[in-house]
């Protein structure tokens, strides 16, 4: 299998030439060539561990690392959670259930592709003895779980660009108060999309980033995306056999690497029901989904801070199989986009569902849910608790620990919300180097800072 870039212009990439790029070099994203069918191997999968299930997927997409390695990488990626499913499902009622997805290092669902990629590009630099600057934009929880699986490792270097005052401070914390040496956790000004936007243009200098071997550690990486298909698998797999078949999965969404992924698996034959993206006030998603006009808007600070963002990075891999797989097209509707136009583009068959929440509501849905099953959640979790069906089972996947937002968790059920590594966090010092949002500043700061 080759992976090719949305935009048409990049000679076809090995999974692992993928994976070091992260972005493609005509400024698109990687997808695979062609999509294994999964479905007939669903009955086998059911038996396995979440470990092996990840090795078994990603045997499918990546046959340039062999089988035994790969059990052997998701082995050590996946040991440090700490609830033995790795990502439990749990049941509320007949029709509800929470997919749990916060229980690695950081608190995070993106611990599943984070802790696995940090091995991967340690596993580059020991096959290519090559230097890696991985380059990342957060809006809070990629660049702590990111900086988790990188940090410590010889021959990387990590600089994670987030909007400054616009993260939780416990998700700072998460970034800043590693005391390892080669992570450098910087604030710049602005909101999250002007932070991403800075690392694309930062990767749009193809020059540089060949010199200094830079790899884009957002979801613009396919391994990302990939490594989060599993959950999806496994969460179905867990259903009872009767609620498989027309389940809804509904994903808070931000930057749509989350959502994508679960569409990606239902592509590869997953027979799930169908999709929601749950946003917050920052609705450019709901909107799309309703009304088929992409028009980007401000950023209003939410209290689901990490999904405060209206550029959705991975909603360019969406839009290519919307345009029919057409990459001049995608070109032209980018290039659209980035000159600040709205797009106007017909859903048709591949359309989900779309729901939206204000901070009001996030609170009056936290504090309902816990009051109505006693079960505590986080405020980005909480996006999904509306417009549930009524006619089928609803899995609505939790992506971060309660204790990472603890003000708002704490106004909604009376009960501060805690977790040993946070508390662990609050006493050490902060480490930042704040930059200016420009990509000169990057590159120098990234020049001056790592040996590639
Ligand atoms: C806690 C949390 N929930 C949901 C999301 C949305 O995920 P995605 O960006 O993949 O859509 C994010 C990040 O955006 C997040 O950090
Ligand atoms: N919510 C994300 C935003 C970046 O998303 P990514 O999946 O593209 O890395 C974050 O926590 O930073």
């Amino acid at each position: 299998m080759q992976y090719i870039s949305t935009r048409g212009l990049t000679q076809p990439h090995t999974f692992s030439q993928a994976v070091e790029a992260g972005l493609a070099p005509d400024g698109g994203l990687f997808l695979p060539d062609s999509w294994p069918d999964i479905s007939g191997k669903l009955g086998d999968w059911e038996k396995l561990g979440y470990a092996e299930l990840a090795a078994e997927f990603f045997t499918l997409f990546a046959p340039d690392i062999p089988r035994e390695e790969w059990h052997s990488l998701t082995q050590r990626a996946y040991e440090r959670f700490d609830s033995p499913d790795v990502a439990p499902l749990r049941k509320l009622d007949e029709k509800t259930y929470v997919l749990e997805l916060f229980h690695g290092p950081t608190l995070a669902f993106k611990d599943f592709a984070l802790q696995l990629l940090g091995l991967l590009y340690k596993r580059q630099v020991e096959h290519t003895g090559k230097r890696l600057a991985v380059l990342g934009a957060t809006s809070g929880d990629t660049g702590s779980a990111a900086i988790h699986g990188c940090m410590g490792q010889e021959g990387i270097s990590i600089f994670i660009l987030y909007p400054n005052g616009r993260v939780a401070p416990l998700q700072e914390r998460q970034m800043a108060c590693t005391g390892a040496s080669n992570v450098y956790a910087i604030p710049v000004p602005g909101t999250f999309d002007d932070a991403q936007r800075v690392v694309k243009q930062t990767f749009g200098d193809t020059a540089f980033a060949a010199t200094q071997h830079l790899s884009a550690v957002n979801s613009i990486n396919i391994a990302r995306v990939l490594a989060q298909c599993v959950y999806y698998i496994w969460a179905w797999l867990r259903l009872p056999p009767e609620a498989r078949g027309g389940v809804e999965f509904v994903v808070p969404t931000g930057n749509f690497g989350n959502v994508l992924a679960g569409w990606m698996a239902q592509r590869m034959g997953l027979p799930a029901g169908s999709f929601r993206v749950a946003t917050n006030q920052n609705d450019i998603l709901y909107r799309f989904f309703t009304s088929g006009e992409y028009r980007q808007g401000d950023v209003h600070p939410s209290y689901a801070p990490s999904m405060d963002i209206q550029a959705a990075s991975n909603f360019e891999r969406y839009l290519y199989f919307l345009l029919g797989e057409d990459a001049t097209k995608v070109r032209e509707v980018m290039e659209q986009m980035r000159s600040g136009d709205a797009v106007n583009i017909p859903s048709g068959q591949t359309a989900m569902k779309a729901s939206r929440m204000t901070d009001a509501e996030i609170r009056e849905t936290i504090g309902r849910i816990y009051a109505s099953y006693g079960y505590v959640m986080d405020p980005h979790t909480a996006c999904g608790f509306t417009g549930m069906a009524s006619d089928r089972v609803s899995v609505v996947l939790a992506t971060a620990h309660p204790a990472k937002f603890p003000d708002v968790v704490q106004s909604a059920t009376g009960a501060e919300p805690t977790h040993p590594t946070l508390e662990a966090l609050k006493s050490k010092p902060l480490e930042t180097h704040p930059l200016e949002a420009t990509p000169e500043a990057v590159k120098a700061f990234i020049d001056a800072q790592h040996r590639a």
